[in-house]
């Protein structure tokens, strides 16, 4: 049997994805709040809706099933009779454990259906929404000004962050910043309650009950036994170390690699400068290679102690053709290298590519100089549109959350 998650690469054949459609969360973001959230620019929702619906579609018209977030989660909350518990753990993490406005939004919120609950705490909680008058000290001398009780959560069509499959499981993430920690709290509902999902076996590598942070963006899956991991913005090392061990432990999965990448919003997670697009073929960013094509790597293997080791190289490529048994390896620069282009098509995701099966991938229109590089090089590639969706910093990669790929042959 099929189980419901099962990744063993990054380009084996999609049959099924989760995808989050942009919704009025990415309304509630304003030019106050937009560094807060993690946004260089508010993009505009029908056009963004649009896009989003085009990804989609190319997904289904080459045999992926696309399952929402939204939808997930609300039957999960649903099957396990969990809403009341739901609704109070997201008051907890939004810091109203107790108290009379912690009361009101609870009322508020569990007077909404559960589809209906879940997409209002997507969007966030304005204070105009709610018949309600705080009158503690926080909102009088701090708040007063502040437009919304709960924040909006507008990340949350990069459905790759807050979760990452791996093998027959995934990690629930920690996230870095505050204006996404609560997204994983969907995730961890529809693994423990959907009925897809629930008492199937899945592992849970690392859960989001951890101060050490990890994001999907950073998370690579190279082979079934291989993993690539970004030391990044988002993710640390000693979270790095923390699922090595886990894996080491309980699955087939023997290698980590992990490679560190520059620290800003750009290069914010290893799935913007570098994807797996081929069995032989990567794209990669100019811009994180040093002098010579130089970049900071470790290997991590288990001893027989349970223990790991870990083993210093610089040289990408060659980590790449040792680890997964290969001769030889193009790597693809994102837009032909080029001093302009490079940085400009990166920053709209022009290394972020999705691949759908080997060869075959989906990218943003946008980059084209990018997606002419890649069919030179012998790629299939899909272009979605991409003017408003690229404003949130990520690509067909950062929206996508794989649950089931085909093995490799
Ligand atoms: N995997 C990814 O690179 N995801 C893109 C996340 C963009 C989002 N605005 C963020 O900063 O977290």
């Amino acid at each position: 049997m099929t189980m419901p998650i099962h990744v063993t690469s990054e380009i084996g054949k999609l049959d099924v994805v989760m995808l989050k459609r942009p919704g009025q969360e990415v309304e509630n973001i304003t030019p106050d709040t937009m560094p807060r959230l993690l946004f260089d620019d508010i993009p505009y929702l029908p056009i963004a809706q649009k896009e989003h619906d085009n990804f989609a579609q190319i997904l289904r018209d080459n045999g992926t099933e696309v399952l929402y977030l939204e939808d997930l989660a609300a039957e999960a909350i649903d099957a396990g009779n969990v809403k009341e518990a739901f609704v109070e753990k997201m008051l907890r993490e939004s810091d109203y454990a107790v108290g009379a406005d912690h009361d009101a939004l609870k009322e508020f919120l569990m007077s909404l259906d559960t589809h209906a609950m879940v997409n209002q705490l997507m969007i966030g909680v304005r204070k105009n929404d709610i018949d309600f008058k705080p009158t503690d000290l926080v909102s009088a001398a701090e708040d007063s000004e502040y437009p919304f009780f709960m924040d909006p959560m507008p990340n949350l069509y990069f459905t790759r962050d807050p979760a990452a499959s791996i093998g027959d499981g995934l990690s629930i993430n920690h996230m870095t910043f505050a204006a996404r920690q609560r997204e994983s709290m969907f995730m961890e509902a529809i693994i423990k309650y959907h009925p897809r999902f629930a008492n199937k076996g899945l592992h849970v590598w690392r859960d989001r009950n951890h101060t050490h942070r990890i994001e999907g963006g950073d998370e690579l899956v190279l082979s079934d036994h291989v993993l690539a991991i970004g030391v990044s913005q988002r993710t640390s090392a000693t979270a790095i170390q923390d699922i090595a061990r886990n894996l080491f432990k309980d699955s087939k999965y023997d290698t980590v690699i992990a490679i560190k990448i520059p620290h800003n919003h750009a290069m914010m997670h290893l799935d913007t400068v570098f994807t797996m697009i081929n069995y032989d073929q990567f794209t990669v960013h100019p811009g994180i290679l040093g002098e010579g094509g130089k970049i900071d790597t470790w290997t991590i293997h288990p001893t027989k102690d349970g223990d790991l080791t870990y083993e210093h190289n610089q040289d990408l490529k060659a980590v790449l053709k040792k680890e997964l048994g290969l001769d030889d390896l193009d790597l693809i620069p994102t837009g032909n290298g080029d001093p302009i282009v490079a940085p400009r098509e990166q920053w709209n995701d022009g290394s972020n590519t999705l691949a759908i099966a080997p060869g075959v991938v989906v990218t943003y229109d946008r980059n084209y100089v990018s997606n002419e590089m890649l069919r030179q090089h012998g790629l299939k590639v899909l272009e979605t549109i991409s003017s408003e969706l690229s404003r949130g910093r990520g690509g067909p990669r950062c929206m996508s959350m794989p649950l089931v790929r085909e093995d490799l042959k």
